[in-house]
């Protein structure tokens, strides 16, 4: 977290792309606006361990925390996004409950957060155990407000993403060259690869207004930059050819 002033002082941000800043409590929350953010996220868990683990508080401290952040974002107009952490598993404790995600999403939702990022974390979500925790979501949360973010870590991203889409959803997490990962969830992986999910969206005939290629070309920048490989089929299926 401590680094994320210079990030947002480091970026160049254009028109109608939006930069959300990770704000676990109020420090880290006036730290982003005064580094120019015109959205935050806060991110809680639907494990205690995890939640614990990766922000040093209970789950219900945490709510506590995330309510006087997005009560000071909502009095600025700045958007605040929620995500569930683990939704579909936890490093720690396995198996979740759908109703434990449901009941995390409804206080994040409940307090203004205007979307709820449903985080495969560590990626073991399959498209079947995506349906049982979406049904449970969806009965308590408009889909509108729904968006998921899948780990790759076991291979099933791209399955469960469209098991998602099929049910409705229509904003999904992603990062060039699969990049990410949570540094308190032992093994994860990082996030699906943008080019492998605009790869598939383009397939379905879905359009995402996002050019394949130039995404392919940031991915190629960034890994070279951070000297690592891509995690993208697509992208290591193209630069084979
Ligand atoms: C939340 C804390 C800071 C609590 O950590 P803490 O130790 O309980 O906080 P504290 O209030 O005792 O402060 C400890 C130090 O952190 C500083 N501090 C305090 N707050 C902030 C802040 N917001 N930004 C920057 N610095 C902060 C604070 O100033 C102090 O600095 P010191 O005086 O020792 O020099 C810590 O647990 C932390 O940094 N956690 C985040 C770890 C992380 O980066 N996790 C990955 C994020 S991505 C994710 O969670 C999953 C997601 C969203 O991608 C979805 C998914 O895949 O599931």
């Amino acid at each position: 977290m401590a680094d994320h002033t210079e990030v947002m002082k480091g970026i160049r941000q254009y028109p109608g792309v939006r930069y959300p800043v990770l704000t676990p409590n109020l420090q880290g929350f006036h730290r982003a606006v005064a580094a120019g953010a015109t959205e935050i996220s806060v991110f809680g868990a639907a494990s205690e361990s995890f939640s614990k683990k990766n922000i040093n508080c209970s789950i219900e401290e945490s709510m506590g925390k995330f309510e006087e952040v997005v009560k000071s974002a909502r009095h600025m107009n700045i958007p605040a996004r929620g995500y569930v952490s683990c939704a579909l598993g936890c490093p720690y404790e396995g198996i979740i409950t759908p109703q434990k995600v449901t009941e995390v999403s409804k206080r994040l939702y409940s307090m203004g957060c205007y979307e709820i990022s449903l985080g495969d974390t560590i990626g073991v979500g399959t498209p079947g155990s995506m349906k049982r925790m979406l049904e449970s979501v969806m009965k308590e949360i408009p889909l509108g407000a729904l968006a998921v973010h899948c780990h790759d870590t076991y291979g099933q991203a791209l399955a469960n993403i469209l098991m998602a889409l099929q049910m409705g959803i229509n904003v999904v997490d992603s990062a060039v060259s699969g990049l990410g990962g949570c540094p308190y969830a032992k093994g994860a992986s990082g996030n699906v690869a943008t080019e492998d999910l605009i790869y598939m969206l383009n397939g379905l005939g879905l359009n995402t207004g996002v050019n394949l290629y130039k995404v392919m070309e940031a991915g190629d920048f960034i890994c070279k930059a951070v000297n690592k490989t891509t995690n993208s089929k697509v992208a290591q299926a193209s630069f084979r050819a």
